[in-house]
């Protein structure tokens, strides 16, 4: 691909908020005229982004080009680009021509180019006839609208839009999901989308970006990102999945639930853990059978309008199925899955790994907190180390005051028989805990990690 196909390049740009870093070496290039969505949960940085593109804040790190030219220190009114805010932003006491006219008026255009601009941009967004309309006169949707014809107005490059359908109801937003859509094709200009909904950028996009915590986790194509996601976070985070801990015991074969699969994977290695991802709609459910992979008992059952979802237990791994035959609760009924629709994944990590500081042989520092610890002998006091800690030996508290050190929960994984959370700790590290016990997102904990669950490794 030549570099001139790319209207947005985005080169190790990293934004840093005092100690806080919002985003991490981000790597992203647009082309012309595509349709891009930055996807992620709550405060993984993706309106801080948006900001960069359009000159709001400026980078910490690394470098934006737009339309073939540097503009990390370019302010926001020279750079090529236009932003519609998730809130509609429109001048109350103006009525809808005078606000899309406001910029060009600015600019001290001719009264007559004004005009053609006005109802040329009112017509792309279907809004020709509420010309001398008072804002505070239309609907939400319409409003957007408005804001959107005001941004095109301008003729931009691009379009930023952050979450401009979230403060929409929902049959609102469906509509209004379907009309960006035309409008994009219509205008033929690029348009860069935030939002945290994974079925608008499902809908909407050509190119979904996943982000999480500061960082891309995946770009590709919504087929691509629901079908081969690049791991358990882009799977849980993109539609539903049964996410599960297995070992690769050698090519094609991979071991979960105590039973082994046959698998089209290669090249992970022998007896490798992985994470095996599986969606709810590729669980072949029917009444036992020899044919079943794995037998086991249905727990729920919900009709979801065209379908069934239904979580059956295994041993003791609950999967979650989706299929238009109805099983009751409490009937034992067989499952199977193909080859092909198990999506095996490299773990990040087997356990959690911290840079620490060795004080004495049964004490170390890790965390911003000094923790007791089984004796040392293979580093000297003062030594940097390397402290290991397996997820399930960390104990999360409800009363904060009772952990050695305090954190948020930030995300969840249900791993069909365990969670695996993520947790922020308040020194700013992130601690990934196995449990059994129920947290939501956004909980405050104490986090505990016991003298026996920590392994400390020379560097
Ligand atoms: N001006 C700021 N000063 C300090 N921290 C900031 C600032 N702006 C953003 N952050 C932090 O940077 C991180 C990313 O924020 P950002 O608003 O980009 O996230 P987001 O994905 O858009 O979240 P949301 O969907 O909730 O808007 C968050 O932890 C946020 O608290």
């Amino acid at each position: 691909m030549q570099e001139e196909d790319f209207i947005i390049e985005i080169r190790n740009v990293s934004k840093f908020f005092g100690e806080k870093t919002a985003l991490e070496c981000i790597n992203l290039s647009v082309r012309k005229g595509e349709f891009v969505t930055i996807l992620g949960p709550s405060g993984c940085g993706k309106t801080t982004l948006l900001r960069l593109l359009a000159g709001f804040q400026t980078v910490s790190e690394g470098e934006i080009r737009i339309a073939g030219k540097e503009i990390t220190q370019t302010p926001p009114h020279k750079r090529p680009v236009n932003t519609v805010f998730q809130k509609y932003a429109l001048f109350p006491h103006l009525n809808v021509y005078d606000n899309i006219a406001f910029g060009l008026k600015l600019k001290k255009l001719s009264k007559a180019v004004i005009e053609r601009k006005v109802r040329a941009s009112l017509k792309m967004v279907g809004m020709t006839d509420y010309e001398f309309r008072d804002v505070d006169s239309l609907s939400g949707g319409q409003q957007q609208r408005v804001a959107i014809a005001r941004a095109i107005v301008n003729e931009p490059e691009v379009l930023l839009l952050d979450e401009p359908l979230a403060a929409l109801d929902l049959k609102m937003r469906k509509d209004m999901q379907m009309e960006l859509k035309e409008m994009h094709k219509r205008l033929g200009i690029t348009f860069v989308y935030v939002t945290h909904d994974q079925e608008e950028a499902l809908t909407l996009s050509d190119t979904i970006v996943v982000m999480s915590d500061g960082r891309i986790q995946q770009i590709g194509t919504p087929i691509d990102i629901y079908n081969e996601p690049a791991n358990s976070f882009v799977a849980d985070f993109i539609g539903e999945s049964n996410i599960l801990n297995g070992t690769m015991i050698k090519d094609n074969l991979v071991r979960f639930c105590d039973t082994d699969f046959e698998c089209v994977d290669r090249g992970f290695g022998e007896q490798t853990p992985v994470d095996v991802v599986i969606r709810p709609e590729d669980i072949y459910i029917f009444q036992q059978s020899d044919a079943a992979q794995l037998t086991g008992v249905v727990q729920s059952t919900i009709f979801k309008g065209v379908h069934y979802e239904m979580t059956v237990l295994c041993g003791d791994y609950e999967f979650l199925v989706q299929d238009y035959h109805h099983f009751e609760v409490g009937d034992t009924v067989g499952l199977l899955v193909k080859p092909m629709d198990i999506h095996i994944m490299h773990k990040e990590r087997v356990c959690n790994t911290f840079e620490g500081k060795l004080l004495d042989a049964e004490h170390v520092e890790f965390l911003g907190c000094t923790f007791a610890c089984m004796p040392v002998s293979c580093a000297q006091p003062g030594e940097k180390v390397s402290v290991e800690v397996d997820f399930n030996q960390i104990i999360l508290q409800d009363n904060e005051e009772d952990g050695a050190l305090t954190g948020e929960v930030r995300f969840i994984l249900y791993k069909g028989n365990h969670y695996h959370l993520t947790v922020l700790s308040d020194w700013d590290e992130l601690v990934y805990v196995d449990t059994n016990d129920v947290w939501d997102d956004g909980d405050r904990v104490g986090i505990t990690i016991p003298a026996e669950a920590i392994r400390v490794v020379k560097c």
